[in-house]
């Protein structure tokens, strides 16, 4: 169940240093506490950027314009929103072990001492479904896949149970079958944390399997926003029915449905 605005964005315009034209250009949406939000559009639509100025992620001489308003204090990156890179490479240390830098992270923004921050680490890897987590907490990062990796960084992402997580095409270098067990494992850990998602993705058909609201960006803009179910099946913009015909041309799964590993073969 999804509650009471997190975020309300107004009217929020995004300039890059050393640009002229918006990234993100007059955008008003509300983030709900708790639900499953998958913003898509193609690429250069500004999905990243929104996200980053809402990670309070963008570098200082960016010109925003418009509003940001949480409910209650504004969050903190780490502490109270994650976030999840396309690539995990950002967010792991190749020469620190999994276990160190779990530790680290849970170190910085929770009272725990080594032991039981090891132990609240291991339990993390158990909740991204790592293999052997207990192993894991003394390897390193090269000695794991793509997939495994992606996990790692998610437990890393959460660590400190943030109220919001943002996954930002955190499963488009994987391949499908791999993209689809992430994807389940978001919407699961959203679920049992009642932790709201932003889900970007090009993937209308991934974000019509996860998410509660679809929103649609395009050349800076939010040309369509609404619940996932009426956006992929009346979507009232000529743009998502482009994105739509787009994917059923692929002959891709079912839009909009139980999550992947629920589906019967
Ligand atoms: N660091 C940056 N400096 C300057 N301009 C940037 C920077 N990052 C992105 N932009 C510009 O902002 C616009 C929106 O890009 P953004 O990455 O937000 O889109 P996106 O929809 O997330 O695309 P993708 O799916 O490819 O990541 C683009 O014109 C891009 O060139």
């Amino acid at each position: 169940m999804t509650g009471a605005p997190l975020l309300t964005i107004r009217d929020l315009s995004v300039i890059w240093p050393g640009t002229e034209r918006p990234a993100v250009a007059g955008v008003s949406l509300d983030l709900r506490q708790g639900e499953r939000l998958a913003l898509i559009g193609e690429s250069g639509s500004g999905k990243s950027t929104l996200a980053r100025a809402i990670a309070g992620l963008l570098p200082p001489r960016t010109r925003l314009r418009g509003g940001l308003h949480w409910a209650g204090d504004t969050p903190r990156l780490g502490r109270d929103i994650g976030y999840v890179f396309q690539d995990p490479g950002g967010s792991l240390d190749p020469l620190l072990s999994i276990g160190a830098q779990l530790v680290e992270t849970l170190r910085a923004h929770l009272p725990l001492d080594r032991a039981a921050a090891r132990d609240r680490a291991q339990a993390l890897l158990t909740q991204v479904r790592l293999p052997d987590p207990a192993a894991a907490l003394a390897a390193y990062p090269h000695q794991f896949s793509g997939g495994q990796r992606q996990r790692i960084a998610i437990a890393l992402a959460i660590a400190a149970d943030p109220k919001l997580l943002i996954a930002d095409e955190a499963t488009s270098a994987l391949d499908m079958l791999v993209q689809a067990e992430i994807t389940a494992l978001l919407r699961e850990l959203s679920e049992t944390r009642g932790m709201t998602l932003l889900f970007i993705t090009h993937d209308i058909a991934l974000a019509g399997g996860l998410a509660d609201r679809i929103a649609v960006m395009r050349d800076a803009h939010l040309v369509e926003a609404g619940a996932a179910r009426q956006v992929i099946d009346a979507p009232t913009e000529a743009y998502t029915r482009q994105l739509l015909a787009a994917h059923m041309d692929l002959n891709g799964p079912r839009l909009v449905g139980p999550a992947p590993e629920a589906v019967s073969a």
